[in-house]
């Protein structure tokens, strides 16, 4: 704490509401009209710096309040980063104020990574978000300058539709376990006004020295570039924001078309997000090239709060776009969440996460299981684990069900008084043994009319480079030495073998009735 004084504030006043504020609250309130179905029912918070702008939307909120023209009042929040010498006078400057407003507030302290002004940003909503509930609205206090600076700030990092869109008045925020919304209702209001209201009410806000320091960007925007644009146009800071908002239409637009054609093109069976999201080259390429850049760049960012850079959908259009069979090429995505590889076969692209590329390496050990011996009357279901790591787990499961039809199918049969099943000949073992796919073992699958292995069966089943390691084979082993492969299997897909058309016609059977083959993805990875 400093030995700075905290001093005594005066209560906002209710009714002294002049002309000049006019704006600010019929912004406010067309707002609250915008979003009154979002609103209703939820509480509020208002994120408060004890700077200008957060204590005049507090100031407003309780003058509106009080008359009855709001219909609720936002409980304030207060981040202390503790990266400036009069932070802690800050947290007690806002606390006292409220309190002499008799409005609700709580302090937050922030733990910052770094020092400029993002990671402050960041850690500010981590704890916000982190102390509110599920569903709860975060009100902040940005306006149009915000939004300008915002705009200028992304076009000079060369932002597309969204990026140059800006701050949106109502976003959904999810953190992956709970939602919460964002809601800037002053987005069109200028600081110009907003000073004008604070002084007229005096109220006590604290100037933060590093706003108007110049050394970062968005300071350096306010104090430099900002009044030069100004006299070129009086009105740049409202023109700029307005911007935002034609293109925030725009960017409605072009997601709703990329949407769309992502629906289109994406194959939903080979999708395990986050670990691989698969799209069809071919369906792709019946749009006009630049809805596939788009496309690819909704597609890459699935599961990502941050989009990918232009030269990364460049380089994996040109990777769509590639005629000769070379495609060993991986591109690297360094994403926020994850770290991503995308590769093609054939006329696929997929996005594989790291996490799950080496999961993919794990080996697969033989398992063998004695038929018998699993079968109980109190054991529905029999699982097996083929491989799993924190990441994720692959595992085979069968009904008991599936084993009794197997049996019947190797003369067995069911003892229905004893509701088990016995062995006609009770020396018969039977087994089922599931073992990773040998490159020389050669199979017969419906796709082909002999047994094939290695590359061959792979193309013939269209099973990417990155998964050849991945495939098992489950087979019954009849009196130790007979041996019949029922099922290949890889973490997504299942083929059914045989060498006639009665054995493939029992396997299929057994897969329609719960032969399931799961994967289960655990984690987003390892960031
Ligand atoms: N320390 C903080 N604690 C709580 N909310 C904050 C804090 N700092 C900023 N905010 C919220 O984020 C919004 C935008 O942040 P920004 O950095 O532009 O604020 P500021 O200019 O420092 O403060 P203000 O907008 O209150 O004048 C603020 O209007 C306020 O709603």
């Amino acid at each position: 704490m400093t030995s700075k004084a905290i001093r005594q504030y005066p209560i906002v006043p209710i009714l002294d509401i002049s002309s000049i504020d006019n704006q600010l609250e019929n912004t406010l309130l067309a707002s609250v009209a915008e979003y009154h179905e979002q609103l209703h029912g939820r509480r509020i918070w208002l994120a408060c710096s004890g700077g200008r702008d957060s204590l005049a939307l507090a100031a407003l909120c309780l003058q509106l309040y009080r008359q009855g023209r709001l219909p609720f009042l936002p409980q304030l929040l207060h981040v202390n980063h503790g990266l400036q010498a009069d932070s802690d006078y800050w947290a007690q400057h806002v606390a006292t104020w409220a309190q002499a407003q008799q409005m609700p507030c709580y302090i937050l302290r922030a733990t910052v990574n770094g020092h400029d002004e993002q990671a402050a940003r960041q850690a500010r909503y981590r704890v916000m978000l982190a102390y509110i509930n599920q569903d709860d609205v975060l009100l902040l206090a940005h306006h149009a300058d915000d939004q300008a600076e915002t705009v200028l700030m992304r076009l000079i990092q060369g932002a597309g539709v969204k990026g140059l869109s800006g701050m949106q008045a109502w976003r959904e925020q999810s953190n992956g376990t709970r939602r919460n919304s964002l809601w800037r209702p002053w987005l069109t209001v200028t600081r110009t006004a907003i000073t004008a209201y604070a002084e007229q009410l005096k109220l006590p806000y604290i100037d933060d020295p590093t706003n108007e320091s110049g050394d970062n960007v968005r300071s350096g925007l306010r104090r430099d570039i900002m009044p030069a644009l100004a006299t070129y146009n009086p009105n740049v800071i409202n023109n700029i924001a307005r911007s935002g908002q034609l293109l925030s239409d725009a960017q409605a637009i072009v997601h709703a078309q990329a949407e769309q054609d992502l629906q289109k093109s994406a194959v939903e069976f080979l999708s395990y997000p986050p670990a691989q999201r698969v799209l069809s080259i071919d369906e792709m390429q019946t749009l006009p090239l630049y809805r596939q850049r788009q496309l690819l760049h909704s597609w890459l960012a699935q599961d990502e709060p941050l989009p990918p850079s232009k030269q990364l959908v460049d380089d994996v259009l040109g990777l769509s776009q590639r005629h000769d069979h070379n495609h060993k090429t991986e591109l690297d995505w360094h994403a926020n969440a994850e770290t991503y590889s995308i590769r093609r076969y054939h006329q696929q692209l997929s996005r594989l996460s790291h996490s799950f590329v080496e999961w993919l390496t794990l080996p697969i050990s033989e398992q063998t299981l004695e038929l018998m011996s699993i079968i109980s009357p109190r054991k529905n279901s029999e699982t097996i684990t083929l491989r799993s790591n924190v990441y994720s787990i692959w595992q085979l499961q069968f009904t008991q069900d599936n084993i009794a039809r197997l049996l019947k199918q190797y003369h067995l049969h069911e003892d229905s008084s004893s509701n088990s099943i016995a062995l006609i000949n009770n020396e018969a073992s039977i087994i089922l043994k599931i073992a990773p796919l040998d490159r020389h073992q050669r199979v017969q699958t419906t796709f082909a009319t002999r047994p094939q292995a290695g590359k061959k069966l792979m193309q013939t089943l269209g099973i990417p480079v990155w998964l050849r390691d991945s495939l098992v084979v489950v087979s019954v082993v009849l009196n130790s030495d007979e041996e019949l492969p029922l099922l290949l299997l890889s973490p997504f897909d299942s083929w059914i073998l045989g060498f006639n058309k009665s054995e493939a016609d029992i396997t299929s059977h057994l897969l329609d009735s719960g032969f399931s083959n799961i994967l289960q993805i655990h984690q987003c990875g390892s960031n």
